[in-house]
């Protein structure tokens, strides 16, 4: 994908950007003409011309009634041409965010892209497609409010220009500090977003320690920071467009002047007064806001740069494998986190082979864990090797190794969507398949027992479903696929012993399938069931 910009966006939706250009353009030339038509009834009213005074009016009334109708027009058109783009913008960042690997998408945490698929975005349109649009109706309104000055006379265009130059070296002064502080409020926005998923997320925790409180504490707090960071971007911006409203106020008064000056000497006709005025009011506002916003926007660069630095997989295999025949390897393998002192493995031999099963135990924070994730092609910035069926797995295309495993966690992850959904995942899978998918996980009985069946719907996190019946369908997700290789991290660590039983024993007596279970509750009835119970800190083969 092309780097990610405000113009992207612009160009991707040119026809109906181009639309609303033509609504702020009408605004501006129904704008002009009105004041031309006031003018000129204001003119017939000096003269005590009753009647050109009433056919001005109602000419300037027609024209003011089509402004009206440009109003209505960029209150809608113009808003849905923005949400157009956003959604767009939006499908971007789900794509950037969808094809990069574990550890990158690690590296932060849901609830910062969550702020960018929201918080951000109406920043961009704040302070980007609506400023954008704002700073065209801005040009257009100049252009126009120009030629109905050059209508009276050019040496008001000559005196404009002149004052409008002035202005828009004001805000010029102000343009990297408002990118600084535009950068902080994203930053802020991210900071904040986190601590309330954070807080929100412990809600179970500080009921039970009657800590509730803490929540509304949190709450305040977090947001009273992001206000000050807003107060500073604010107050910058205020600044800005508060020095270039004084400079326009009085380029205004000036224009005015000179006005009233050529009606004295007969120049132009005394209701020009009224119209070079409201002309020079569009030009100065126009000027100020075309300035400031146009360095407004440039404040989102940051935004987009975060965007586009996050890269896509950089894995180079290109190799396939096909259901495991012979055996995963692990030689030599030592890992350490980013920013750890110590290597969490050193040096790490494994073999698990095909369609048996094996238990790896050992104390917490030996690194179980991270051989699943490292086994599952997860983590991928290990030194020595890794084979599937002999082939090095810098060889293999990460979503071929994928393609045969399935990793159960211990809190499965449930999608607020429908049982058969959660499954599938809106893949295509015949009746017969999510049927043994079903019955291979244990989980007919349960379906039989809702009334809904496939079709109940799941709460957010599965809270309708128990720990067991979660596990449950996490396998049936993985193994309809037709995975072969499972791999349980603590998979059955949160369920009564019944429940882990039906699953573990389930597993284990497939002959097809290749079992790695992490766990620290080795019940002793199963341990003949494994081909090998492997101790960490025991030495390795
Ligand atoms: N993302 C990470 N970043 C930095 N260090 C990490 C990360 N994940 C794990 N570690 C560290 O690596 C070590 C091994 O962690 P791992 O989760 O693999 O252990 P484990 O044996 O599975 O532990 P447990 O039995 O408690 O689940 C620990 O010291 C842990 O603090």
């Amino acid at each position: 994908m092309n780097s990610m910009n405000l113009s992207r966006y612009i160009k991707q939706f040119w026809l109906q950007n181009i639309g609303v250009v033509l609504v702020e353009v009408f605004k501006s030339v129904t704008d002009t003409v009105a004041n031309i038509l006031m003018a000129n009834a204001l003119t017939a009213l000096t003269k005590l011309q009753a009647h050109e005074f009433l056919v001005w009016s109602a000419w300037a009334v027609l024209a003011y009634l089509g402004g009206a109708v440009g109003i209505y027009l960029e209150i809608y058109y113009v808003t849905h041409v923005i949400y157009l783009m956003d959604t767009a913008l939006r499908r971007d960042i789900g794509q950037k965010l969808a094809a990069v690997n574990y550890e990158e998408y690690h590296r932060q945490s849901d609830s910062v892209y969550v702020s960018w698929l929201t918080n951000d975005i109406t920043q961009i349109n704040t302070y980007g497609f609506y400023n954008l649009v704002d700073i065209f109706s801005a040009i257009s309104d100049i252009v126009f409010a120009l030629i109905g000055l050059l209508y009276y006379r050019y040496s008001l265009v000559l005196l404009t220009v002149m004052l409008a130059v002035v202005m828009l070296v004001v805000p010029k002064l102000f343009g990297q500090p408002v990118q600084k502080r535009s950068q902080a409020l994203s930053a802020a926005n991210e900071q904040s977003m986190n601590q309330f998923s954070d807080i929100l997320a412990g809600f179970d925790d500080l009921l039970m320690l009657n800590l509730r409180q803490r929540i509304v504490e949190k709450i305040a707090a977090s947001s009273t920071r992001f206000m000050h960071a807003t107060d500073r971007h604010k107050q910058l911006v205020g600044a800005m467009v508060g020095s270039s409203a004084a400079i326009g106020n009085l380029s205004q008064v000036a224009v005015m002047g000179f006005t009233g000056y050529l009606a004295f000497q007969r120049l132009v006709p005394i209701g020009a007064i009224m119209a070079t005025r409201n002309f020079a009011e569009s030009i100065f506002t126009g000027v100020a806001n075309a300035g400031t916003l146009g360095i407004v926007t440039q404040g989102l660069d940051p935004l987009f740069a975060k965007y586009n630095a996050l890269t896509p997989d950089p894995a180079k295999g290109q190799g396939m494998v096909g259901p495991l025949r012979q055996a995963l390897q692990m030689n030599q393998v030592s890992f350490t986190y980013p920013d750890a002192q110590q290597p969490t493995l050193a040096d790490f031999n494994l073999t698990l082979g095909a369609g048996k099963n094996y238990a790896l135990v050992g104390p917490s924070g030996q690194g179980k864990t991270t051989i699943i994730n490292l086994l599952a092609g997860n983590l991928t910035q290990y030194k020595g090797t890794l084979r599937f069926d002999g082939q090095d797995y810098r060889t293999i295309a990460p979503q071929a190794i994928r393609d045969q495993i399935v990793v159960l966690n211990q809190i499965p992850f449930i999608f607020n969507d429908t049982l058969r959904q959660n499954i599938t995942l809106g893949r295509e899978f015949t009746d017969q398949q999510l049927q043994t998918a079903l019955t291979e996980s244990g989980l007919a009985d349960v379906v039989a027992k809702l009334p809904q069946g496939l079709d109940t719907l799941l709460t957010k996190s599965g809270r309708n479903l128990s720990g067991g019946q979660r596990q449950r369908v996490a396998l049936a997700r993985g193994l309809i696929g037709g995975r072969k290789i499972v791999f349980m991290d603590e998979g059955t660590a949160s369920l009564d012993e019944a429940a882990a039983a039906q699953i573990e024993d389930s597993l284990l007596a497939r002959a097809d399938v290749t079992l790695l279970m992490v766990t620290h509750h080795l019940r002793n009835e199963i341990r003949p069931q494994f081909d090998r119970v492997i101790t960490l800190g025991e030495e390795q083969d």
